[in-house]
């Protein structure tokens, strides 16, 4: 059974998807707590469900470093074997990816390289692209730089708004990321392996 924490910042759509399909006996998968960097509405998924919480605000210490730190232990003290940023958005510090690597994954609503960063489907609204896509990669200490585990490419749609084309994206991200852990449970996916 492969031990989880997952990262939000959000409202945690993602998460609440995970969460409910942990409750399922196949899944090889068990959440072990669900941590943010804010007071995310995404944590009422974690309560539902029974899950402990714990927030570490970046505005409540002198520097990133610090934050991470504290992060960090509280992440460590869950020890689990991935932790998954599901919407979680704030740099970690290189210290952080390096403690927790290669057990470190995070969801992206684009295909990576294309709109990295903290507004992917705006940017491919922008961009007037005809598609764009879901990724789930390795973090390392750049911006979405990581390696890239799975991915799979979501159509624009005439007329999509942001919300309607990011909705169609996170439906295929859950999946992913669903794909991804079973495969890593399963040792069909090791993440060692991976160049970081
Ligand atoms: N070291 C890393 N940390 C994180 C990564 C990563 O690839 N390496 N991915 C992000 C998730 N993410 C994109 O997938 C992402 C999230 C946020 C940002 C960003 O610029 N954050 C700003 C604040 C932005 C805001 O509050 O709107 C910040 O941290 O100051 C970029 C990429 C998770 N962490
Ligand atoms: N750069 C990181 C990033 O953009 N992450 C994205 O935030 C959304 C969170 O949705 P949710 O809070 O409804 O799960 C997800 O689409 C996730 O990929």
């Amino acid at each position: 059974m492969l031990s989880l924490v997952v990262l939000i910042s959000g409202g945690g759509s993602n998460l609440r998807a995970l969460l409910a399909e942990a409750e399922h006996a196949d899944f090889p998968a068990r959440v072990l707590a669900v941590g943010s960097d804010r007071d995310a509405d995404g944590l009422v998924h974690a309560e539902e469900f029974r899950i402990p919480s714990f927030t570490v605000p970046l505005s409540s210490f002198p520097t990133r470093e610090d934050w991470g730190k504290e992060l960090l232990s509280q992440i460590q003290q869950w020890r689990p074997d991935v932790v998954v940023l599901s919407g979680f958005m704030r740099l970690l510090p290189g210290e952080v990816v390096r403690a927790l690597s290669p057990g470190l994954l995070n969801t992206h609503p684009a295909l990576l390289p294309e709109f990295p960063g903290a507004h992917a489907v705006a940017d491919a609204i922008a961009a007037g692209v005809s598609e764009t896509g879901a990724s789930v990669i390795l973090v390392d200490e750049g911006v979405d730089t990581g390696p890239v585990i799975a991915q799979e490419r979501v159509p624009v749609l005439p007329g999509d708004s942001e919300e309607t084309l990011h909705d169609r994206v996170k439906t295929v991200e859950r999946r992913l990321l669903s794909d991804v852990i079973r495969g890593i449970a399963a040792g069909r996916i090791r993440l060692e392996e991976y160049p970081t």
